[in-house]
């Protein structure tokens, strides 16, 4: 063992030590200069952004990163992992004699999965490097100017922040895109980016600079660098993809956070398609990676997770009753709504910013008031740019607000404040909901997260508890019982169903008069309708079993887009769905009375 990988290891055994002391889960009992960072970046952070002391996941990495080593991380989400890559990177640049300048290019590339972490990374940068101006920071983004960006790099980006899509663009296109000197390629968020689909690309990036660590032979055009190369791979959740992305792309990697889990050897190459590369016993020895399948995903302890049970044609109405009832008991507070498809986000953002208490049941007030009297925002990726930037700045520096997005918000984003994450369409895989509920509680503040589910999808509970997330139920009923009707109290029996609690059915029949007059709504609601529909039947593997269409009454579906009848499913596949539905209802229903007869 040489004397660099004897030190980091003693550095980082010192470091657990001094971290676990008990006295917080999130932050090391250790200063950012004990872990051997410049006195000027210390109190950049302590200046600029008010960190006192690294968190543990920081005391962890940084001193390991700044001795050159390739890392994999994997802590839950909120806990620092930006401030842990880009502080060695940038303690290591600010030491460069003499300074680096602007014309050598770019020596650090971060590679996320989304415009908007893109955007994140690059503020976070601007603030740490403020006093460091000869290290100039940069991104480049699917959405934004070619052109500019092409000056930019001309001009050069020391710290370029991008996502992979577009870097590739660039390093075909752009020549005078400077990466001779690189030393560090970052992947924020790895296993999203991989899911994103961007594995191809990120082959061809790992080719283009000469960093695949033992891939086919490096093409003769990747320019390599004079630095002994040095990445980082991040994430809160792991998954097969990243552990193919870390065998091509760490040598020799220090893990952190996975202490204690099943180390998995590295699997056959034909498991990974198109990458081939020999492996010998060094390798094979060099290569082992987590397996992230066997193990649970680390959520922030001080999260209260729940998870509550809705009819299909009762949840609109439970949203917003549960919507109106969170900010009328805490005012000043922020949440963020998760919903499956860009069309309902449109739809919902729509509704929710247009409709009044119904006429009838304040008559002695002659103004009609909003329903939900807070300031909505909406993000997806069909939103323009400029939009999508708009909304990402001003939901950030937001006291009061909500916000209702796709996933394009689920990675990565660091929205202060933020106290409620409600998904209203399930996540699908175990991983993004970890991440969706990951943009609340971070950093050790309180958080709760609340899960629609549907009856017939409540086994997707136990699909979260094989991760090791488990949900208790939240009680609706009290939620729905506190609303007045017309002045009078109503009395509720406890047993009283969901779908006929006066409230419910005042507030759906109003719903449903609101849209029906409304003919934008009304179109609004239809395609958010056909694109539900078609992102429920899109679920994979185990998911299919839990999220089946042919379970779902179409007609209730409809209900909760405030549709009074169910809308003809556009598209030739969508009729042959419905059919096929309809079929095996029949049979079902066929087999069941078999059985019954033969019962009785
Ligand atoms: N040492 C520190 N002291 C105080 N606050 C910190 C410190 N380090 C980071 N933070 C703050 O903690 C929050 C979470 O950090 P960050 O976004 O890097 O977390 P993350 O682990 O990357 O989360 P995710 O997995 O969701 O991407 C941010 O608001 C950041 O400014």
């Amino acid at each position: 063992m040489d004397r660099r990988k004897r030190t980091t290891e003693e550095e980082m055994k010192k470091t657990k030590q001094n971290s676990y002391n008990g006295e917080s889960e999130i932050f090391a009992s250790c200063s950012f200069s004990s872990l051997g960072l410049h006195p000027t970046l210390c109190d950049q952070l302590r200046e600029r952004m008010g960190f006192e002391v690294p968190t543990i996941v920081q005391a962890e990495a940084i001193p390991v990163i700044l001795a050159g080593r390739h890392v994999l991380v994997n802590a839950a989400t909120g806990t620092g992992k930006t401030i842990a890559y880009l502080a060695p990177v940038i303690n290591h640049l600010h030491k460069y004699d003499p300074r680096i300048e602007r014309s050598a290019g770019t020596f650090a590339l971060v590679l996320v999965p989304t415009r908007e972490l893109c955007m994140q990374v690059y503020e976070i940068l601007q603030k740490l490097l403020h006093r460091f101006h000869w290290i100039v920071p940069g991104y480049v983004m699917g959405g934004e100017n070619r052109s500019k960006e092409k000056a930019r790099l001309r001009k050069g980006i020391s710290i370029l922040v991008a996502t992979p899509g577009r870097l590739l663009d660039h390093l075909k296109n752009t020549s005078s895109f400077l990466h001779t000197n690189l030393r560090w390629i970052i992947f924020d968020e790895a296993d999203r980016i991989l899911e994103l689909g961007f594995g191809k690309e990120i082959e061809e990036i790992l080719d283009l600079l000469g960093s695949r660590t033992n891939g086919p032979t490096i093409r003769e055009d990747a320019v390599t660098s004079e630095f002994q190369r040095q990445n980082l791979l991040l994430s809160a959740t792991l998954n097969e993809k990243v552990n193919h992305l870390a065998q091509i792309s760490l040598e020799n990697p220090v893990t952190i956070g996975l202490d204690g889990k099943k180390m998995q050897p590295k699997p056959p190459l034909e498991h990974f398609g198109s990458v081939e590369f020999d492996v010998d016993e060094d390798s094979e020895k060099l290569h082992k990676i987590i397996s992230p399948s066997n193990g649970d995903y680390k959520l922030p302890a001080q999260l209260v997770q729940r998870y509550v049970k809705v009819p299909c044609g009762s949840r609109l109405v439970v949203l917003l009753s549960i919507l109106k009832h969170l900010f009328e008991r805490e005012a000043s507070q922020k949440i963020v709504v998760f919903f499956s498809t860009c069309d309902a986000v449109d739809f919902h953002y729509s509704l929710f910013s247009a409709f009044l208490w119904p006429a009838n049941l304040h008559p002695e007030t002659e103004d009609r008031q909003m329903f939900l009297r807070f300031k909505t925002f909406q993000l997806h990726g069909n939103m323009k740019h400029e939009d999508r930037r708009t909304t990402f700045q001003t939901f950030k520096k937001e006291k009061s607000a909500l916000l209702l997005s796709t996933d394009v918000a689920a990675r990565g984003l660091d929205f202060p404040k933020v106290r409620c994450i409600i998904q209203y369409d399930s996540p699908g895989e175990a991983s993004e909901y970890v991440h969706r509920v990951g943009r609340t509680a971070r950093l050790g503040e309180r958080g709760d997260s609340l899960l629609f589910l549907q009856p017939v999808e409540m086994d997707y509970l136990q699909d979260l508890e094989k991760h090791g997330v488990s949900l208790t139920e939240y009680s609706l009923l009290k939620v729905l019982d506190s609303f007045p009707l017309s002045g009078q109290k109503h009395h509720i029996k406890k047993f009283i169903s969901l779908e006929m609690h006066p409230w419910s059915l005042y507030l759906q029949k109003a719903l449903e008069s609101f849209i029906f007059a409304e003919p934008k709504m009304k179109k609004l609601a239809k395609d958010a309708f056909c694109s539900w529909v078609r992102a429920y039947t899109a679920h994979r593997g185990e998911l299919k079993r839990i999220f089946q269409v042919k379970k779902l009454h179409l007609g209730h579906v409809a209900k909760s887009f405030a549709l009074k009848d169910q809308p003809s499913l556009v598209g030739k596949s969508m009729q042959m769905q419905t059919k096929k539905r309809k079929r095996d209802q029949k049979q079902q229903g066929l087999s069941k009375r078999k059985k019954l007869a033969r019962k009785t």
